[in-house]
C-alpha cells in the first residue's frame, strides 16, 4: 500500500494531555488511516523548556556500589594512628576514601574543614573520596592531651555483618586509642551508620572464619573482622566481593560458595597485596587468604554463552512475593558470580546477597548457562531457609505479575482485524531522485546564475552563500527540507566529489538556537562510517550553513515506501548500521532524540538493496550528563519515558530504532492511533503493548521478534542497550539463518 508523504504531526505535550496519559489496555492497534490535512505546518520539536527539571543526581554514597573505606587500607606504609587522629582532629575531620574497586587499591585522603560528607573526584587514582567529618569534640574525647603514643597502631579492616559489597573500612587500633572494647564497639558503629545502614549498635566481632572476638588484644595486625550489630550471629558470605572490579572477578558459582569460608585466620590482603582474579581459592592456614575470597575460573563457561536478555526474578519473602526484571548482557554477566551480583543490586534482600537462584521449577541453577537456557524466572534468596514444597508453588497474584511481563515479551502473532494499519505520514518533503544536470556533472563552468535562480526560489540570495563555500563548490538540486533546514546536493570544484549543503534557517528556529549549537558541536565530535560526517561549518547571521558527507540513495522513509517491506536480511544489515551508530555515540554520552526513518540515510545498489545506512540530522543530540526532561521528538517514535516526563536518557534512541526494525519488518508501526491522533497514540506507547498481527507477521522469524521484545520494553532499566542489540543472536546470524530458539 502506498505510504502518505506529507509531514508528520508535531509532539504535542502539554501538562494537560500528559497528566491524562494512563496505561491503556484498549490502546492496541487503531487502524485508522493517519489524516495528512492538519499535519503539514507543524514542527517536530515540541520543547518543554519550562518543564525542564534540573535535577542533581544524588551523589551520596551507594552501598551496593563503591563503599567508602579508611585511608588506612592502602597497602603500603602503615600510618601512625595519632598522627592519624591528631590531623583529623586537627581539621575537624575524619576522612574515609572511596574504593577504587581492587583489593589492594589506593584511598585517598582528603582534609576538609566542614562538618560534611562530600564526593569528590581523586585526581591521582581516578576514585572518588567520602569525607565523613565527625564533632571535633568527639575526635578530642579519644585523644590523650599529654600523651605520646608509644606503640603502633594495628590496622584493623572490619566488614558489615553479611554484606558482601560494603568493602570494609581500615582503622587504626591500638590500646591507647580504645581503652575498652565498648570504645571500639562505639567508633564502629558511628563508622558504618556514616556507610550503610545498620540494625543498630555494633555489639560483637567476629574474625573471618565466625569466631567471636572478646578482646583488643585477639586482634591481628592487617587482618579482617566483622562487625556485628544487636548480636546477630556471624553470617559467612565473600565479604568484598562486591567492590572487585568487574573485570577482575572470577567465576564461581553457588554451591562452591558455600565452602568457600575456612576455618582459620586468613592473612590480611593489605601485606599480601593480592589481586583479585590472582589468586586461588583461600586455603585455611596457608596465610594467603584474605577473607575476601576469590573463586576459581570456569572460563569456558563464559561469553559464549551469554547474550542479551531480559529475565524475571522473585524475591524470596511472604507471599506475595516482589516480581522484578534484570536485563543480563555481557556487561553485568561475565560470569556467574556477576549475575549474582546483579541480581542482589535487584532484589535487595533483607538478608544481605543472593546465594542461592532456582528456576520457576524448583532447579538449582549452579552455571551462567542455566541463566541463558529456556528459563527465564528465577527464585533468588539469601542465607534464609528455603521450604522446597512451599516456596516454589505460585501464588494467583504472582503468577498474574509474571504473565503481565510475559505479555510485554510476547513474540507471537494475533490475527489483524480490519484493514492494515498504515505509516505515519512523513515529517520531511519528498524531493524526486537526484538527477544531475550535464553541467553540474562537468562542474567546470560557473554557475552562479543557476545558483542564484535555485536560492532565489529558496528565498536566499546568491551572496548570502559563504564565499569559501560559493568558491570551493558546485551547488546542485535541492535534495530535502526538514523544518528548519534546506539541503542541496553540491559537488567540490576540484575534486568532483558530492556533498550535501544544509542551510540552517536561524529566523526559524528562534530561541532553538541552542539546537543549531549542539547540532554543529556534536557532529564535529563525531567520526564513524555509519554517521554522517560534518566537513565544514559556517555560522553567519542568518543561517548556519554545514557542508556534510552525502549519501546518494535518499532517507530510509523514501525507501520504505518504495519497497512497502524489507526481508531479515536487509533489515538485518540496516539494524547492524544502526545498532553500530548508537553504540559508538552512547558511549560518547550522547544521544540522538530524532531516530526516525527520515533521519536514516541509505544507499542502494541497482536493484535497489539496501547497502549502507548512516545516521542524519542531529538537530536534537545532546550529551547526557544527568537525566533529561525535555519532551521532543516525533510521535510514532518517542518512548514511553519521554512522554511520561519522569526524565530518560540513552536508551530512548533504542526504542526508536525498535519501532523502525518492527516497521522495516511489516511496513507499518507497532503503535499507531487512528486519524493519526496523539493521545491514543500516546496512550498505546506509555502501555508498551503492542502485537505482531498476521499476516503482516506470519513469515517473519521469532529472532527478530525477540529482538524488537526487548528494544521496545516500556521500561528503560530492562530495555536493550544499543550494544545489546549488535550481540543478540538475530544482529550477528547470517543471512538466511533466521532464529527460531526463542522460548518465551
Ligand atoms: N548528507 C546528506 N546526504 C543526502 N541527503 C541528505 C543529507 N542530509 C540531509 N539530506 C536530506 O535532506 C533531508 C532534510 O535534512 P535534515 O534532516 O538534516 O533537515 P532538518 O531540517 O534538520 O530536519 P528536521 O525537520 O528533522 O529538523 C533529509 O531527510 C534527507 O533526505
Amino acid at each position: 500500500m502506498e505510504l502518505e508523504k506529507v509531514k508528520i504531526n508535531s509532539l504535542h505535550c502539554n501538562d494537560a494531555v500528559l497528566s491524562s496519559h494512563q496505561p491503556s489496555p484498549s490502546a492496541t492497534h487503531p487502524q485508522s488511516v493517519p489524516s495528512k490535512a492538519n499535519a503539514v505546518t507543524e514542527a517536530s520539536i515540541i520543547e518543554k523548556t519550562n518543564l525542564q527539571h534540573n535535577v542533581q543526581e544524588d551523589n551520596s554514597y551507594n552501598r551496593d556500589c563503591d563503599s567508602p573505606v579508611s585511608s588506612s587500607s592502602e597497602p603500603e606504609k602503615e600510618l601512625d594512628d595519632l598522627r592519624y587522629l591528631h590531623s583529623s582532629s586537627l581539621t575537624n575531620s575524619v576522612v574515609v576514601g572511596k574504593s577504587t574497586g581492587s583489593l589492594n587499591g589506593a584511598y585517598s585522603i582528603t582534609s576538609v574543614t566542614s562538618k560534611t560528607k562530600t564526593l569528590e573526584p581523586n585526581s591521582a587514582s581516578g576514585s572518588a573520596c567520602l569525607t565523613i567529618a565527625p564533632t571535633a569534640d568527639h575526635i578530642k574525647k579519644r585523644i590523650p592531651s599529654s600523651r605520646t603514643p608509644t606503640r603502633k597502631a594495628l590496622r584493623i579492616k572490619f566488614y558489615r555483618n553479611g554484606d558482601r559489597f560494603y568493602p570494609g573500612i581500615t582503622i587504626p587500633v591500638s590500646n591507647e586509642r580504645y581503652r575498652s572494647f565498648e570504645r571500639l564497639f562505639e567508633d564502629l558503629t558511628r563508622l558504618l551508620e556514616e556507610n550503610v545502614k545498620i540494625p543498630g549498635a555494633v555489639r560483637t566481632i567476629y574474625n573471618m572464619c565466625g569466631k567471636k572476638i572478646t578482646s583488643l588484644d585477639e586482634l591481628e595486625d592487617g587482618q579482617s573482622y566483622v562487625c556485628s550489630c544487636n548480636n546477630e550471629n556471624f553470617k559467612k558470605v565473600e565479604y568484598n566481593t562486591g567492590s572487585q572490579p568487574l573485570s577482575n572477578l572470577t567465576l564461581t558459582n553457588s554451591r562452591s560458595n558455600s565452602h568457600r569460608l575456612a576455618k582459620c585466620r586468613p592473612s590480611s590482603p593489605l601485606k599480601n597485596g593480592l589481586l583479585a582474579g590472582s589468586n586461588p581459592l583461600p586455603t585455611c592456614g596457608g596465610g594467603t587468604g584474605n577473607g575476601s575470597p576469590h573463586i576459581a575460573s570456569r572460563s569456558s563457561d563464559r561469553v559464549t554463552v551469554v547474550h542479551p536478555r531480559i529475565v524475571t526474578l522473585i524475591r524470596s519473602g511472604t507471599k506475595p512475593r516482589r516480581i522484578m526484571r534484570l536485563l543480563l548482557n555481557k556487561r553485568n554477566s561475565p560470569s556467574f558470580d556477576h549475575v549474582l551480583t546483579a541480581i542482589t543490586q535487584v532484589v535487595r534482600l533483607d538478608t544481605g546477597y543472593v546465594r542461592k537462584v532456582f528456576t520457576l521449577s524448583g532447579v538449582s541453577v549452579v552455571r551462567l548457562s542455566d541463566f541463558f537456557g529456556s528459563d527465564d524466572v528465577f527464585f533468588a534468596y539469601g542465607t534464609e531457609r528455603i521450604n522446597t514444597a512451599e516456596d516454589f508453588k505460585l501464588e494467583a497474584e504472582e503468577h498474574r505479575a509474571i504473565n503481565v511481563i510475559r505479555k510485554t515479551m510476547r513474540t507471537t502473532g494475533t490475527t489483524c482485524k480490519g484493514p492494515k494499519p498504515k505509516m505515519p505520514i512523513k515529517s520531511k518533503k519528498v524531493y524526486p531522485p537526484v538527477v544531475d544536470s550535464e553541467a553540474f556533472k562537468a562542474a567546470t563552468t560557473p554557475e552562479d546564475d543557476r545558483h542564484a535562480a535555485l536560492l532565489t526560489s529558496t528565498g536566499m540570495e546568491i551572496n548570502e552563500l559563504p564565499s569559501n563555500i560559493r568558491n570551493t563548490y558546485t551547488l546542485g538540486r535541492i535534495i530535502g527540507d526538514g523544518n528548519f533546514a534546506i539541503v542541496f546536493k553540491i559537488k567540490h570544484r576540484q575534486t568532483g566529489h558530492s556533498y550535501a549543503l544544509k542551510i540552517i534557517d536561524k529566523n526559524k528556529c528562534k530561541g532553538k538556537e541552542h539546537y543549531i549549537d549542539a547540532e554543529v558541536r556534536v557532529m564535529k565530535k563525531l567520526n564513524h562510517p555509519h554517521i554522517i560526517s560534518l566537513i565544514l561549518s559556517v555560522d553567519q547571521n542568518t543561517n548556519m550553513y554545514l557542508v556534510l558527507e552525502y549519501v546518494s540513495g535518499g532517507d530510509l522513509f523514501d525507501a520504505i515506501t518504495q519497497v512497502t517491506r524489507f526481508s531479515e536480511s536487509q533489515s538485518r544489515i540496516m539494524i547492524r548500521h544502526l545498532g553500530a551508530a548508537m553504540t559508538y555515540l552512547h558511549s560518547m554520552g550522547i544521544v540522538h532524540r530524532d531516530i526516525k526513518p527520515e533521519n536514516l540515510l541509505v544507499k542502494l545498489d541497482e536493484h535497489g538493496h539496501v547497502l549502507e545506512l548512516k545516521l542524519a540530522d542531529f538537530g536534537l543530540a545532546c550529551e547526557v550528563n544527568d537525566l533529561l526532561y525535555a519532551v521532543c521528538g516525533t510521535p510514532t517514535y518517542v518512548a514511553p519515558e519521554i512522554l511520561l516526563e519522569v526524565g530518560y536518557g540513552l536508551k530512548i534512541d533504542v526504542w526508536a530504532a525498535g519501532i523502525i526494525l518492527y516497521i522495516l519488518l511489516c511496513g507499518f508501526p507497532p503503535f499507531v492511533a487512528p486519524d493519526n491522533q496523539q493521545e491514543p497514540l500516546f496512550d498505546a506507547i506509555i502501555s508498551g503493548i503492542y502485537e505482531f498481527p498476521d499476516p503482516y507477521w506470519s513469515d517473519i522469524g521469532d529472532g527478530v521478534r525477540d529482538l524488537i521484545a526487548n528494544m521496545l520494553q516500556a521500561d528503560p532499566d530492562v530495555r536493550f542497550t544499543s550494544e545489546d542489540i549488535l550481540d543478540h543472536p538475530w544482529t550477528i546470524g547470517n543471512q538466511g539463518n533466521e532464529c527460531t530458539t526463542y522460548k518465551r
